[in-house]
């Protein structure tokens, strides 16, 4: 059995315990607030603020973990090098995380470093600067804070007057102590995908799953489907280049590796070195593993035979809309007495507007429509209403 340190307890990382329990391990799950989803179904658990890195190295001394998984971006991992020297295995590598919390380090090493194409792009640390940016990338560009998730501090500059806006916007929603947005060129594309790669030990080869599509709003994600709609072309250039990525990243795990697909090519946008909230759709069994399956796999070196698509799935995400501290759930009678449909609440033990609160899968046979499921799932989720108790 090994220890795991997961740090981050929210939805995904709920469906990641559950994975690493039905295969015999012990895992101390770690977030900012009491009964995060992951602390009720992990055996021990702890609360600090992980952006705190003299707390977290309190835990790691205490729990003396084989393994720390990172489950969200906020976290101080410039400590990770420092666990990954005395012995204890970053998942799935303390470069992987490191480079991921900050939108500069990863778009530079996929853009400058590995050639990957991306959106034209610019840094700024002032409105100022940010107004130079917009002139030489051009109008729209979208602007976001170097570290944030979820689309926090993400918004569209259309016109000179939306620059300063932007700035205030950003400076808002950003997360650490770092204040520099990234401007990146507004890529008008026909569809966006992400494709889960899983890294392997011992010179195994890299997996890719079948491309997941999603739709976003506010810069969070609405529905994602599996499989989407990808030429051959266009998936063989996506599996080069997150081959590439995850290769420089380095170690054994899953990524959720996100592209936008467009008319002049495949753009690379980011990447989640860890399950993605887009991945949900593969809880509708639409593969032989789970994305939270394949990531306890890599991490343990248990052998993954192969990534098969079983049938076509979709996820749509059930939002709060207000604040609240007593949280209950209308609708789901009527949602688990439909056919091939299936869904999960997070048990999250408060509500605040958008706040993802649970999603709805559906799916049919591989070759039904995906339009039908992802219509049927967004349906479905607009009747579970979230209230009071
Ligand atoms: N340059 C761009 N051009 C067009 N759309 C964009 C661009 N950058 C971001 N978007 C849109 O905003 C969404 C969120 O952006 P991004 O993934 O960078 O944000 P995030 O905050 O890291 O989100 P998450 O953490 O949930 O992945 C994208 O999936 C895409 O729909
Ligand atoms: N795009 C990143 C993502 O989906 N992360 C997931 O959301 C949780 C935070 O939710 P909360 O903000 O509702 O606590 C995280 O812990 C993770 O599971
Ligand atoms: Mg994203």
């Amino acid at each position: 059995m090994k220890k795991i340190l997961l740090l981050g307890s929210g939805e995904l990382g709920k469906e990641f315990v559950i994975a690493a329990q039905r295969l015999g391990q012990y895992v101390v799950a770690v977030d900012s607030y009491e009964n995060a989803p992951a602390m009720q179904v992990a055996q021990s658990f702890e609360v600090i603020n992980m952006l705190d890195g003299e707390a977290l190295d309190a835990i790691v001394e205490k729990h003396q973990p084989d393994f720390i998984v990172p489950e969200i971006e906020a976290i101080r991992t410039e400590r990770f090098y420092t666990y990954e020297k005395q012995g204890i295995t970053v998942v799935p590598s303390a470069k992987a995380a490191n480079y991921t919390m900050n939108r500069k380090a990863i778009r530079d090493l996929a853009a400058k470093e590995l050639g990957l194409k991306t959106a034209d792009y610019r840094y700024a640390t002032s409105a100022e600067e940010l107004q130079r940016a917009v002139q030489e990338i051009g109008m729209p560009c979208v602007v976001k804070p170097l570290m944030s998730s979820s689309g926090k501090g993400q918004s569209v500059i259309k016109e000179t007057a939306d620059i300063q806006k932007a700035w205030n916007y950003a400076v808002e929603g950003s997360r650490g102590d770092i204040i520099e947005v990234i401007a990146e060129a507004f890529v008008s594309f026909n569809s966006e995908i992400t494709l889960l790669t899983v890294t392997q030990n011992n010179q195994l080869p890299t997996l890719f799953c079948p491309p997941i599509g999603h739709r976003q709003e506010r810069g969070d994600y609405q529905e994602s489907w599996q499989p989407a709609h990808v030429s051959s072309e266009q998936l063989a250039t996506a599996c080069e280049m997150a081959k590439k990525v995850t290769e420089a990243l380095g170690g054994a795990g899953i990524f959720g590796v996100e592209f936008f697909l467009a008319d002049d090519g495949v753009y690379f946008s980011e990447l989640s070195p860890r399950p993605h909230d887009t991945g949900m759709v593969t809880l509708a069994n639409t593969q032989n593993f789970n994305e939270f399956e394949l990531h306890l796999r890599a991490i343990l070196s248990l052998p993954i035979d192969e990534i098969t698509l079983e049938r076509n799935g979709a996820s749509a995400v059930i939002l709060a809309q207000k604040e609240s501290n007593k949280v209950s759930y209308n609708g789901i009678e009527e949602v688990a007495g439909k056919s091939k449909t299936d869904l999960r609440i997070f048990s999250k033990p408060t509500s605040r507007p958008y706040r993802r609160m649970g999603v709805v899968l559906t799916y049919d046979a591989v070759n039904s429509s995906i339009e039908d499921i992802v219509v049927r799932a967004k349906e479905l989720a607009g009747k579970i209403e979230v209230n009071d108790f």
